[in-house]
């Protein structure tokens, strides 16, 4: 059963284009990692099917309605990229007002225990750290026993621990059935909770795959070495770059690439073999699926 759908949508900002005839759908149970770099349009996407904000062509579904009408949206738990929490309230108390919005909502001590945040229940919000913050929002999101979760970056700027309990409480709302969307950064965050990766680039999906063929998508290294002559025809490179006599390669397989200098006698200098950042990888990936012009 398909809990969240994007049918070919498209969204801008004025000329920004954000999406771009993206096509996504959730199933129930499933919990599902939205990776992509700043800007890719993760959280537009998560927008529109929370119904924060409609798309600009192609439709959305969530729970099989319109996410802006109230009854598609009763099961819905939601944690935006940014919150804000009343400063004077406790965080029981936080919990009890958001708690007041449902018929049947998880009990406050259940709560607070499966997101590791119990011994917070009498603090003010407004003294909380971060971290600790963020945790809150991240549980108010599971108060009403949602069906499906959509959490934007729920980690980000946490420490090591606090990662670990916002991780356990979301594993325990999927073994119980619950069906979860998350984004983030970072392949490592998506691979602690899901299975499945959808890589966002430039407002398109750029790979909906397994994390381990993600993985091998986007462990791309750079070779980079002084070489003043051109370089052999050489398999494997993705893309490369020169810059004076200085030549950026970046590989799939970089020991491969190596020994294939070696074995071709290229008259290289000062190799030096690092792994990408994401946004390289990315890049690397958005020019293989970029269109074919016409
Ligand atoms: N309200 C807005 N007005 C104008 N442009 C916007 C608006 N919201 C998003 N954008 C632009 O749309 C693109 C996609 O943004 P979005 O926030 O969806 O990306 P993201 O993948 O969530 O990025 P990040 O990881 O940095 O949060 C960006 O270029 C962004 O600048």
């Amino acid at each position: 059963m398909i809990l969240a759908r994007a049918l070919d949508v498209t969204r801008r900002y004025g000329d920004k284009l954000a999406l771009d005839g993206v096509t996504f759908e959730v199933e129930a149970g499933e919990l599902v990692g939205l990776l992509g770099p700043n800007g890719a349009g993760k959280s537009t996407l998560v927008n529109l099917l929370t119904g924060l904000r409609r798309p600009t062509a192609g439709t959305v579904e969530l729970l099989g309605g319109d996410p802006r009408l109230p009854q598609s949206r009763r099961h819905l738990g939601v944690t935006p990229q940014e919150t804000g929490l009343p400063a004077s309230l406790r965080v029981g108390e936080v919990v009890d007002f958001v708690s007041a919005h449902y018929d049947d909502p998880l009990p406050k001590g259940e709560l607070l225990d499966r997101f590791g945040l119990s011994e917070l229940v009498r603090r003010q919000t407004g003294g909380l750290s971060g971290g600790e913050k963020r945790r809150v929002a991240v549980a108010l999101a599971f108060v009403g026993r949602p069906r499906i979760v959509f959490l934007d970056e729920p980690t980000t700027g946490l420490d090591v621990q606090a990662r670990r309990f916002l991780w356990d409480g979301i594993r325990s709302f999927q073994a119980g059935g619950g069906t979860v969307v998350l984004t983030s950064h970072y392949l490592e965050e998506i691979e602690a909770l899901a299975r499945r990766v959808v890589v966002i680039g430039g407002g398109r999906v750029l790979a909906d795959d397994s994390v381990e063929a993600v993985r091998g998508l986007v462990a791309v290294h750079r070779v980079s070495l002084d070489l003043a002559g051109s370089l052999p025809d050489l398999p494997g490179i993705a893309s490369s770059e020169r810059d004076g006599d200085r030549l950026h390669l970046l590989t799939a397989d970089a020991d491969r690439l190596v020994r294939d200098l070696v074995a071709y006698e290229v008259p290289f200098a000062h190799l030096e073999v690092r792994p990408t950042s994401l946004e390289e990888a990315f890049l690397t990936i958005t020019e293989d699926h970029a269109p074919t012009a016409a």
